[in-house]
């Protein structure tokens, strides 16, 4: 499967200071593509060379195998976006602002503006002044503006800022929509871990302008080790017991319970270290890693080989 939007080894220099440095990937139709990274990663600078806002200082980004350097005009009209709050005009109705919009396009009529309203879920409002929109609705306006051209890819920076929960969920719902139902590639950036968790197929990690990783949701979470929970009658003596048989393994000890860091394989060598040496279990749990802690294991076993 070849991607619709690629990018190869694209660099950014702003002032002789290297801001991305080097970065491919690609990003396939029907995904929901997250661009995860901390505040000053780059992901802002990187989205912006994507749409063609700022020029890339070496490499190319191709959408739908046109170049957006040599190429622009054909390349950015597969493209939807929303970069900063889509400006809206608040005292005209929705429908109005897309009226708008569509006359600046060529070959937008008013069953398509229709047809996106509804898509977006906004067909009751529509006649609404913006001005009594909610902000997940003013989003979801925005949205309604970036389709209007039927773009083959949405590309949205940090889409669900500043949204309450509902509000996150009605974007996010929206995109898995356009990306499973529509066939779009949708790229989102975000530093939110849990909300590129439950929005993204596949994640892109971006630190200090460089591509750490990009793996699907699912293998960041699996693949290392997890913490697992055992509550045991006597913790100080478990510790004990689990350490001089395994000391490498790393034991953190709250109040009655003990949280080591281990592989699903090992739980029951460990119960039947700690049944042989008379060590009631009253509980021994799993638990769920997140994208949050996967993400720190990454950037810091990163960081570690970067400063060996
Ligand atoms: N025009 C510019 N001139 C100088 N430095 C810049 C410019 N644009 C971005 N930078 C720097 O590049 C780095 C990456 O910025 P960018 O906005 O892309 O990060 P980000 O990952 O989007 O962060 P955030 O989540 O805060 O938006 C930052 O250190 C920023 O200060």
């Amino acid at each position: 499967m070849t991607g619709i939007v690629k990018l190869n080894k694209v660099t950014k220099v702003i002032k002789n200071r290297t801001i991305i440095d080097s970065i491919s990937f690609e990003v396939h139709k029907g995904e929901v593509f997250g661009f995860l990274g901390p505040n000053g990663a780059g992901k802002t600078t990187t989205i912006r060379m994507m749409v063609g806002l700022i020029g890339i200082s070496e490499g190319d980004i191709e959408i739908a195998g046109k170049s957006i350097t040599n190429d622009f005009e054909q390349a950015v009209s597969h493209i939807g976006a929303i970069i900063e709050n889509p400006e809206m005009y608040k005292f005209l109705t929705g429908y109005q602002n897309l009226l708008h919009y569509a006359r600046m396009s060529n070959g937008i009529n008013k069953k398509k503006i229709f047809e996106i309203v509804e898509l977006v879920g906004l067909t009751e409002r529509i006649h609404d002044k913006v001005k009594t929109y909610s902000l997940g609705m003013r989003q979801r306006l925005g949205l309604a503006q970036c389709l209007l051209h039927e773009p083959d890819v949405l590309i949205l920076d940090e889409p669900t800022n500043g949204l309450d929960p509902a509000g996150i969920r009605e974007i996010r719902d929206h995109l898995r929509y356009l990306a499973k139902e529509k066939n779009m590639a949708v790229i989102v950036s975000s530093h939110l871990l849990l909300e590129m968790e439950m929005m993204c197929d596949r994640i892109a990690i971006i630190q200090h302008g460089k591509l750490i990783d990009v793996q699907r949701v699912q293998n960041f979470l699996e693949g290392s080790d997890h913490v697992v929970v055992f509550e045991t009658a006597d913790s100080v003596k478990a510790i004990q017991v689990i350490s001089g048989s395994y000391p490498t393994i790393h034991i953190k000890q709250l109040e009655n319970e003990i949280h080591l860091l281990i592989s699903k394989e090992q739980i029951p060598g460990i119960v039947r270290l700690l049944v042989e040496n008379h060590i009631d279990i009253f509980r021994v749990q799993e638990v769920t890693k997140t994208l949050e802690d996967r993400f720190l294991e990454i950037t810091r076993e990163k960081a570690d080989r970067i400063h060996v």
